[in-house]
């Protein structure tokens, strides 16, 4: 197995191991999402300075540093992916997001997913599960569900998944609970980094919604849209995608 993916299962464990205990803690709300997203940093932080000393890190919550510009390997971070839910007794919709980019492209990653316990990474790639039979099943923001996603949901006689969390949703087409998430009106890099590259890993399409390639480490941390969708029904999406834009 890569040993890069190996360092990044261990940051998104290290930050799993440290953002549930904290749930219990007492907080509630925004102390909590803030406590766990500086949690889910530090532990994340560590990992890495410990065992990729040399390499340039650029999260969520840490400032941007410009020297990721010129590195050739840089590691991708979101320590706490859907802070809404995680905040939310009870909901398992939230992830940890370690991706490894080197030289114009993802070469390793990890999603941690620690209320279900699960970890997954690029290598070894995720085995896709059959499609079940019944309507195509788009996930979809539950705080902000895209028109683009309603318009193919009803061009394709299929139903929305209201969930948190872009990790917890790209896996979600990854486990098999659905079979797109549509996403737009806005988003950063790492919120679909590492999900992206597992997703790919498990042979899943994922684009733009324009269909363009989604293009990590430049300059500007925004990313507003993507696409992730089963090959067997990326045609069809996409172009109802294209129809609804
Ligand atoms: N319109 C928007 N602008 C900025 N960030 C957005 C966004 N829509 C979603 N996101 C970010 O994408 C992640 C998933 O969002 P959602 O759960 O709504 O699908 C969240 O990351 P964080 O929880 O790391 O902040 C959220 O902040
Ligand atoms: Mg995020």
């Amino acid at each position: 197995m890569d040993a890069d993916v190996e360092v990044a299962r261990l940051a998104a464990r290290a930050a799993a191991d440290a953002l549930l205990p904290l749930r219990s803690s007492g907080r509630t709300g925004r102390p909590l999402g803030d406590a766990g997203d500086a949690a889910g940093q530090r532990a994340i932080a560590a990992v890495l300075a410990a065992e990729r000393p040399g390499d340039v890190v650029f999260s969520e919550e840490a400032t941007d540093d410009a020297r990721r510009l010129s590195a050739d390997r840089v590691w991708i971070v979101d320590p706490l992916d859907g802070t809404r839910e995680y905040s939310a007794p009870g909901r398992a919709d939230w992830a940890v997001h370690v991706a490894l980019w080197v030289r114009g492209e993802l070469a390793a990653a990890a999603v941690a997913l620690p209320a279900l316990g699960e970890v997954h990474g690029t290598d070894p790639a995720p085995a896709l599960p059959a499609r079940p039979d019944g309507p195509v099943r788009i996930a979809v923001s539950r705080t902000r569900p895209p028109a683009e996603a309603e318009a193919v949901a009803t061009t394709l006689g299929g139903r929305l998944v209201p969930l948190g969390s872009a990790g917890y949703k790209t896996l979600a087409v990854v486990r098999g609970e659905a079979d797109a998430y549509v996403h737009s009106g806005g988003m950063y890099q790492w919120d679909s980094a590492a999900p992206v590259a597992v997703a790919r890993a498990a042979g899943l399409v994922t684009c733009r919604l324009d269909g363009s390639p989604l293009v990590y480490n430049g300059p500007d941390p925004a990313l507003p849209d993507l696409v992730v969708v089963r090959p067997e029904l990326a045609d069809e999406v996409l172009a109802a995608v294209r129809a609804a834009r």
